[in-house]
């Protein structure tokens, strides 16, 4: 065999996680590579946050394996995760209200820079930080907002200010939680953009339940179907995949297609 074998920068294999005895991730395997942009889809219940919170090591693993760029991450604290590379978005709640978008961004870098109890100290000092709060700011877009509290955002800036905080500290692997959930159609096509833009060259993985988004963003589709990745391939080829049809996408795109010619 001739050419070198990639090690994925994100691998499950044969993961499982019960609750009780009730299995929810039932031997679910998954290669990422590097680069990659992949939406998890799959039926209400079927298991994605579970999934999330598996990989960001908020949950721990009944068995299986995870492993980031080759090394197990599975039984690692979310911190240490952190610190290795692998980012997650947390939802707005995870904004400290009361400080400004820039406030806020410098906070996360200190906080992936490990200053996390001394940041009070000497912040004016820490012109690295500084600089990459700035920087942030930039790509997410919200520089002119830099003194504006989180609280006094728009919805839609809010998450972006979220976006930001989850990649302050420089992760290659991105996770982010449903990113457009409760925006607009034109705010969505907007996020969309920016969330393509603030990835590039990042390993990204979201768990999405809008097919306009999945479409619009994933390189490919893992479906997840009473916790096992029943397909993982291109949008063209998970559309066209029987399995995927009869077990979820059909339905999914009946029900876009009935909304999208009841609201023409
Ligand atoms: N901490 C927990 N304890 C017990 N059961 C849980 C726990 N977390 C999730 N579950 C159960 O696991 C199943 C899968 O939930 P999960 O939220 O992962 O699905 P999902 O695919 O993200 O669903 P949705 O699309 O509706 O958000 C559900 O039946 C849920 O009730």
């Amino acid at each position: 065999m001739s050419g070198a074998v990639n090690t994925p920068a994100l691998e499950l294999v044969d993961l499982h996680k019960s609750f009780g005895k009730t299995a929810i991730i039932r031997g679910a395997s998954l290669a990422v590579q590097s680069g990659e942009r992949v939406a998890i889809i799959g039926p209400n219940g079927a298991g994605k946050s579970t999934l999330f919170n598996l990989i960001s090591g908020r949950f721990g693993a009944s068995s299986g394996q995870i492993l980031l760029h080759g090394q197990r991450i599975d039984g690692l604290e979310p911190f240490e995760i952190n610190r290795r590379g692998l980012a997650r978005s947390f939802q707005v709640s995870n904004l400290f209200n009361r400080l400004s978008v820039f406030e806020n961004l410098r906070c996360a870098v200190l906080w992936s820079q490990g200053h996390r109890y001394a940041f009070w100290k000497a912040l004016s000092r820490l012109r690295d930080a500084n600089d990459r709060a700035e920087q942030l700011m930039h790509m997410i877009r919200l520089h002119k907002k830099r003194d504006t509290l989180a609280m006094n955002l728009t919805y839609a800036e809010q998450r972006a200010l979220e976006i930001g905080i989850t990649i302050a500290g420089g992760a290659d692997v991105v996770l982010l939680d449903e990113p457009t959930a409760g925006m607009s159609k034109s705010e969505t096509k907007r996020f969309i953009e920016l969330i393509r833009e603030v990835t590039v060259g990042k390993t990204l993985l979201t768990v999405e339940h809008d097919m306009g988004v999945v479409f619009g963003l994933a390189d490919k589709i893992a479906v997840l179907v009473y916790g096992e990745v029943i397909a993982f391939d291109t949008p063209d080829a998970v559309r066209a995949n029987a399995r995927v049809q009869e077990a979820y996408l059909g339905s999914v795109l009946a029900e876009t297609q009935a909304a999208e010619a009841r609201a023409c």
